[in-house]
């Protein structure tokens, strides 16, 4: 990871480096815990900061990102932090408006309809010019931290971003964006290759800026067939990897990647071959055949089902005490299968980060 910031001002040391140290295979105490979505809506801080400011604002406001960004690490014994953001900012940086609508999510005023429409994109922005602000906001982070925990650079994946960009917001089909890939595959090479240089340049340039693990969410991977995950996401998820690590080699730096492609269970074994160090996992995988899958070089993330949480304390500890039997404690990254939901109650988090820790803990020392 990079040593000092983009300005040359060197970085506070890093105290906690567990979650590091398993993502790079080496042994750990006990298994590092973070939460996809710690930092949202079901913290009352969380809300009162919102209720204040529009999301995007909050996006854009260093102060504000890390202010929502540290909300849970001043709650619970997380082993990392994770940049408060969004995936649909890349989308805004080739020029396309995104709306956060109350009660409905993300939404696209105007979708990419037809190949033509691609001609109104600025696909060879400058993504460092026009997401400075997220890059600012790392920095910034990374030196609040003041070394707890490192901190968690992310983007969306090639086809989760075409998905939005075609869909304008959530569907439970994603038939529209389907539709693209049948219809038109060429056209859908040519953005998700486009969007895969940009995710490339803007991933690197997390790591300057003082990311420290890097997170790739392909959130709409599992409505693939195997064959379209093999044509039009894994080549991309593949090239990322490789033009990360490659960039950031000249540098001399190295990162851990994560690869979060959710419900993707046929991938697994084709994912652990793409060059990310770690494979984050949905909660529909049993965690055995994800590790016979995956082989031993890489390190397994995840993957209570999120909605455990509404289960009560002792329920919470028994289902993190089969996860971490299944998984083991090695070259593990404790998380749930997918984010916290608004209406869950902060003191489960609490439970399952305690719980992570202490079973763990034990299991080490057992053995
Ligand atoms: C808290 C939050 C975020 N985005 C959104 C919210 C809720 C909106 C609000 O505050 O009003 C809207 C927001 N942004 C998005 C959605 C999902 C929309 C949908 O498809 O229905 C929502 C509600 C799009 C999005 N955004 C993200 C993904 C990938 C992960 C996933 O699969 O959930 C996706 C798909 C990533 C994301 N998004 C966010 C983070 C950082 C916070 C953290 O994890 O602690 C991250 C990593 C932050």
């Amino acid at each position: 990871m990079a040593a000092v910031d983009p300005s040359g001002k060197p970085f506070p040391p890093l105290i906690n480096d567990l979650i590091l140290r398993a993502a790079r295979g080496e042994k750990t105490e006990h298994v590092p815990v973070w939460v996809m979505r710690q930092a949202g809506r079901y913290l009352p801080e969380f809300r009162e900061v919102r209720a204040e400011n529009e999301f995007f604002k909050v996006c854009r406001t260093p102060e504000l990102a890390c202010e929502v960004t540290l909300q849970p690490l001043r709650r619970f014994d997380l082993d990392a932090a994770i940049i408060f953001s969004d995936i649909l900012i890349i989308p805004q940086a080739v020029g396309m408006e995104v709306q956060m609508v109350p009660g409905k999510g993300p939404t696209f005023p105007q979708v990419l309809k037809e190949p033509s429409d691609l001609q109104h994109l600025n696909l060879n922005c400058n993504v460092k010019e026009e997401l400075q602000y997220m890059l600012d906001a790392l920095t910034f982070t990374r030196h609040t931290l003041n070394g707890k925990v490192p901190l968690i650079g992310f983007c969306g994946g090639p086809w989760t971003l075409m998905a939005y960009m075609i869909e304008g917001g959530g569907s439970s089909t994603q038939s529209k964006a389907k539709a693209w890939l049948y219809k038109y595959p060429e056209d859908s090479h040519i953005l998700l290759k486009s969007l895969t240089k940009l995710l490339i340049e803007f991933l690197i340039d997390q790591v300057v800026a003082g990311a420290q693990m890097l997170q790739v969410f392909e959130s709409h991977a599992g409505i693939l067939t195997p064959e379209c995950f093999k044509t039009f996401l894994l080549p991309y998820i593949k090239e990322i990897a490789e033009g990360v690590k490659s960039g950031l080699k000249r540098l001399n730096i190295d990162v851990p990647m994560t690869i979060f492609a959710k419900d993707a269970h046929y991938g697994i074994e084709e994912l652990a071959t793409t060059g990310f160090d770690i494979i984050s996992l949905d909660w529909t995988i049993k965690p055995m055949r994800a590790r016979h899958e995956a082989g031993q070089k890489v390190t397994l993330q995840g993957n209570l089902d999120p909605c455990a949480l509404y289960g009560s304390e002792n329920d919470i500890q028994d289902n993190v005490k089969k996860m971490l039997k299944n998984f083991g404690t090695q070259k593990y990254i404790a998380n749930l299968g997918h984010g916290m939901y608004p209406d869950m109650c902060p003191e489960s988090v609490q439970t399952f980060v305690n719980a992570v820790h202490n079973y763990s803990k034990l299991m080490n020392e057992s053995s």
